[in-house]
């Protein structure tokens, strides 16, 4: 079993190298060409110190003096045939290692852009360490034998061809190369396999030391407060333990291994000697004969190595070749139509949810796997697990939908305010998602000025609605930057208006560099609430005609909240404009907003409140009808209420220290 696996993989294996020829032929036949010349001129050097010492260092001894035309000439023949191994060695490199990261470039782009094209439900059934091994590790993984295999092939025709020189040369000399080169080839095949598994062990143990050190920093917060540093700190040990075995496994084996591979050429050598000397005796070869075939053995033994570095990786490139061939085919692509709204209507959508249900996929449980017997097996998962991640359950392919939204209709009038109430797991999120295309429908339709949003191309989708999420994303980069995104047209007015609109400019404009202020990895620099209206900004300085909020101002106080929310609606009296240092840019214009609602005063400011429960529209109307008609609503919004006022008598008492660090103190700036 175990037998027909590595064939299998070897099979496998030797398509992916082809995969790789064709897709760079001319720079693997520059790598091969730069190869072959060294291999041969290996056997070419062989044979010129033969010729030097047979003709030129033999007679010399003998007549005690020196030709010197032949010792001119011997020296010429040395350093051409050194010069022409440089060449050699010069365009394997460079041709294996263009070739190498030439692959390495164009599978990471193609992966990537795949991610763009893949679906959000595709993306939660994968982690995210699992896709950026995808396209770091598992792409090297895929090309790691690129390197070498010029090396192996030229290696192979040094093979053939030394063995026609020794036939030619002397048939009992030849003997003994048929005696070595296969057993040299044989032990590397048998190397390389032992070697394989270790070796993945090995860096499947690195990935996993890395992810329990990532863990424990990342947690840092939790492991110090809950005293768990001693726990984390055996745990690390145990880890790197394990790491520590892994690799003398891999030591031990190469222990082995090596000397013997030294070995074997030299036997070759003495046995061509020993041989040699009975031949040259019998005055069947000549001493440069002999001398070239002795020296040729003592020269292989190097080259021989890089057919065992191929056969090494080809099962890591196997499973890396698989694991990218599963994110370039996978399929569930949402393809964008080809309408378009017209891009310099800046006036508000109208939005219309019609008879949509929808149901996420559900996954089937994953069988269980046993674990793989580390060093031991030649199977293609366990010696090629994926690098660069720890070993971890992946999220299977889905079964069936499970519906969520059941018939929902509602409008979101252009130019209106729809708050979305629900208690929890009823479904608003998955509303909003469906709002914006993150998600389709199973059936019904979601439509933007009277066309369905299947139909529209992505710059139209992007152009005319804006999700605010509830976990607002900030890049490591400036305050400007985070706001544009590198959109066009959005001058610095444009990202000052946006940040008054979004009450982001009152923090902003306290900060050392305003607008080129860097606030960190994921935003570190900055409070919840200034995050989330920094993440406001950027959504407004796109001007979208629709705006879709989905809990994004949960972490903004209740006013500011309010403030925010009456500006969108076009009330431009009610924000403050706490520091009168922004640019004199224009406003966005006003947005059909839909707003997932959790705040009685939010809800207050919406023209309709659309209620959802367990994914089905109970109750339309203002909040003050829905109140009096919708038991369930009441309840809600008076849970809310109650929350809201307990949150505030806490925040009373948690007035600020004064002195509290600049960047900090936009949240009472705005408040
Ligand atoms: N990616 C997903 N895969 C499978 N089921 C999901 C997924 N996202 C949400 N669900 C399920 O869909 C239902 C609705 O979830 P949704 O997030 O839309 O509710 P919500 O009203 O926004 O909840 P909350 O107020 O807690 O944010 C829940 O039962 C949830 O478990």
């Amino acid at each position: 079993m175990a037998g027909k696996t590595s064939r299998d993989v070897l099979i496998r294996g030797i398509r992916v190298l082809g995969h790789a020829v064709r897709e760079e032929p001319r720079i693997f036949a520059v790598a091969v060409g730069g190869s072959v010349l060294y291999h041969l001129l290996i056997i070419g050097s062989a044979y010129v110190v033969g010729a030097v010492v047979g003709e030129v260092v033999v007679p010399a001894l003998e007549s005690g003096q020196a030709d010197t035309r032949a010792v001119v000439l011997s020296a010429v023949a040395l350093v051409a045939v050194s010069l022409g191994r440089v060449l050699g060695m010069f365009g394997r490199r460079l041709g294996a290692g263009f070739m190498q990261y030439r692959l390495q470039a164009s599978y990471r782009r193609r992966i990537t852009r795949r991610y763009l094209e893949l679906p959000l439900s595709w993306h939660q059934r994968h982690a995210t360490g699992t896709l950026l091994s995808n396209a770091n590790s598992d792409v090297e993984a895929a090309w790691f034998p690129i390197a070498p295999l010029p090396f192996a092939v030229g290696t192979l025709v040094m093979l053939v061809v030394a063995m026609g020189s020794l036939l030619v040369t002397d048939w009992v000399l030849a003997l003994v190369g048929v005696a070595i080169f296969p057993a040299l080839f044989a032990l590397n095949v048998v190397y390389s396999r032992r070697m394989a598994p270790r070796q993945a062990r090995a860096q499947q143990m690195r990935a996993q030391v890395s992810a329990i050190a990532h863990e424990s920093f990342d947690g840092a917060l939790v492991v110090k407060t809950m005293g768990q540093e001693a726990r984390e700190t055996n745990r690390f040990a145990a880890q790197a333990g394990e790491l520590r075995d892994a690799l003398i496994s891999v030591g031990r084996l190469r222990g082995v291994f090596d000397p013997m591979l030294e070995t074997l050429p030299s036997l070759g050598t003495v046995a061509v000697l020993l041989v040699g000397a009975v031949r040259l005796s019998q005055g069947a070869v000549t001493i440069t004969e002999l001398v070239s075939v002795a020296f040729l053995f003592t020269v292989l033994a190097f080259p021989v190595r890089a057919i065992g570095w191929v056969l090494a990786e080809l099962p890591r490139s196997v499973a890396g070749w698989d694991r990218l061939q599963a994110v370039l085919t996978a399929t569930g692509e949402m393809a964008y139509g080809n309408t378009t709204l017209d891009p310099q209507d800046g006036r508000p959508a109208t939005l219309v949810f019609d008879r949509v249900s929808f149901g996420y996929p559900v996954a089937e449980p994953a069988p269980a796997t046993a674990p793989a017997e580390p060093g031991l097996s030649t199977e293609p998962e366990a010696a090629a697990r994926p690098v660069g991640v720890p070993e971890r359950a992946e999220v299977p392919e889905p079964a069936g939908p499970v519906p969520v939204l059941h018939d929902v209709s509602f409008t979101v009038p252009a130019g209106r305010t729809v708050a979305l109430v629900g208690p929890t797991g009823s479904g608003k999120s998955t509303i909003v998602s469906l709002a914006v295309r993150l998600v389709d429908p199973d059936a019904g339709s979601v439509t933007v000025d009277g066309v369905d949003v299947r139909s529209l191309t992505a710059a139209s989708l992007a152009g005319t609605s804006a999700l605010v999420a509830q976990v607002p994303f900030v890049f490591d980069d400036t305050i400007r930057a985070n706001v544009t995104l590198d959109r066009e047209g959005i001058t610095d007015d444009d990202v000052w208006a946006a940040l008054r609109l979004a009450e982001a400019d009152g923090f902003v404009a306290v900060l050392p560099d305003g607008l080129d202020t860097l606030v960190g990895e994921r935003g570190a620099a900055l409070s919840g609430g200034q995050r989330q209206r920094l993440t406001l900004a950027r959504a407004l300085a796109g001007r979208p005609r629709l705006l879709v909020l989905d809990d994004a101002t949960s972490a903004v106080d209740p006013r500011v909240e309010a403030a925010i929310l009456a500006a969108l609606r076009g009330d431009r009296s009610t924000p403050s404009d706490a520091t009168g240092t922004a640019g004199a840019g224009e406003l966005p214009p006003g947005a059909s907003i839909l707003v997932v609602a959790y705040r009685r005063a939010t809800i207050a400011l919406a023209d309709e409140v659309v209620y959802v429960e367990h994914g089905r529209v109970v109750g339309r109307g203002t909040h003050a009808t829905l109140l009096g008609s919708t038991p369930g609503y009441a309840a809600l919004v008076t849970a809310y209420e109650r929350a809201e006022a307990e949150r505030e008598r806490e925040r009373a008492y948690e007035e600020p220290a004064p002195g509290t660090p600049a960047i900090r103190q936009g949240e009472e700036v705005d408040a």
